[in-house]
């Protein structure tokens, strides 16, 4: 209907008064799926582009000590968010603004480099320990994706530090040494990825273990073909596969300085299973109390997981083979002798 020409002129307006009938201000916010990323370095932006491509969530917000940063990178994403489904992109430093976040995502990191782990967990355990509950506080009911390395441990102490139940605290652990696996099995055999099943389960780290008695192509087991798959004794030499994935990210990092875009799409692949609960099954580090992988100790460590609405919400059990199990003690025992050097930091 037109404003008679009198009528507006008589009243105080501007452009935005004259347009909508209704304020801004005035609109209900309602049903926002609000994703948080803390740490908007290379990992977190890669993180939030994936999710933003997939169009998972009405809101991004990334948290970075470096507020400029965080805000810079929002904003340079938010030039072309009419083509992402017009989310709304936020860059702070003000953790308020984790308030009613479905999902977490922990991908702050120490930016010393050393070759020393020992070096790599303290400084990143502290700022975990600064982070994790100033996120709690204003997203008590949300979901922690824990990205930051080494991701068992610090999963692990995320728990801890949050008081949330362990279900809804997971890491990213081996979910990306799986696809890598995958990836590097169908390039060998000249096929596509996803007509490959293939999982890396345990550390996030050398002692991680290959299930080659599960490596299947429409549920052709290669095992079955080469009984000796990923065994030293192995004709074909698929064991070195695995030495790859284990490589993988020192290799990336050698050739380009860092490496973001595969763990990113794995934890929008995550995130994606929690807001429209999918119910999918990826290795992720999840919280196993003693005893049920030989050893009487509580630890994170990666297992097929099956990942919905609440986070991890029961797990696979894998007929392993007896090497596979006796791995899987190794590998639970290397994380808990890493994990018992920062237990008294944690009471
Ligand atoms: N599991 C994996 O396969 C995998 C893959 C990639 C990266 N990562 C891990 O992710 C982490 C981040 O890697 P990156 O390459 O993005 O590093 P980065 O240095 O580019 O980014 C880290 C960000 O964290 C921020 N930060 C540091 N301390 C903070 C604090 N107290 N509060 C808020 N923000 C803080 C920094 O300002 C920086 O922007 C590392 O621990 C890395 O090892 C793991």
């Amino acid at each position: 209907m037109a404003v008679p020409k009198k009528k507006l002129l008589d009243t105080v307006w501007n452009t935005t008064t004259f347009l909508l009938t209704k304020q801004p201000e005035d609109f209900v916010e309602s049903h926002r799926v609000k994703i948080v990323i803390v740490g908007s370095g290379y990992t977190g932006v890669a993180v939030g582009i994936a999710i933003l491509f997939k169009r998972l969530a009405s809101e991004v917000v990334f948290i970075d000590a470096d507020e400029e940063l965080a805000k810079a990178e929002a904003e340079d994403i938010s030039h072309a968010a009419a083509f992402l489904g017009d989310p709304k992109i936020l860059g702070t430093k003000d953790y308020s603004m984790a308030r009613e976040a479905t999902v977490c995502v922990i991908t702050v990191g120490d930016k010393a480099t050393s070759e020393d782990d020992g070096f790599l967990l303290d400084n990143n355990l502290t700022i975990f320990k600064d982070v994790i509950p100033k996120v709690c506080k204003y997203a008590p009911n949300s979901i922690l994706l824990i990205v930051t390395a080494p991701v068992d441990i610090l999963s692990y102490a995320a728990m801890k530090l949050s008081g949330f139940p362990p279900h809804r605290v997971m890491g990213l652990g081996t979910f990306l040494d799986s696809c890598r696996l995958q990836y590097f099995v169908a390039q060998k055999l000249g096929i596509s990825a996803s007509s490959v099943q293939a999982s890396v389960i345990c550390e996030n780290g050398p002692t991680s273990v290959p299930i080659w008695s599960a490596v299947t192509v429409m549920g052709i087991k290669l095992k079955d073909i080469n009984k000796d798959i990923g065994t030293k004794t192995d004709p074909e030499s698929w064991g070195e596969l695995h030495a790859k994935v284990v490589e993988s990210d020192k290799d990336l990092i050698t050739r380009k300085g860092y490496r973001c875009w595969g763990i990113g799409i794995c934890a929008a692949e995550v995130v994606d299973a929690i807001v429209r609960n999918t119910c999918i099954c990826i290795t992720l580090s999840t919280y196993l109390k003693g005893c049920r992988h030989g050893l009487e100790k509580d630890v994170y460590m990666s297992l097929p997981c099956i990942v919905g609405r609440n986070g991890v919400q029961t797990l696979l059990r894998h007929p392993y083979t007896m090497e596979e199990q006796e791995l899987t003690e190794n590998s639970c025992r290397a994380i808990y002798e890493t994990q018992k050097s920062i237990l008294h930091t944690l009471e």
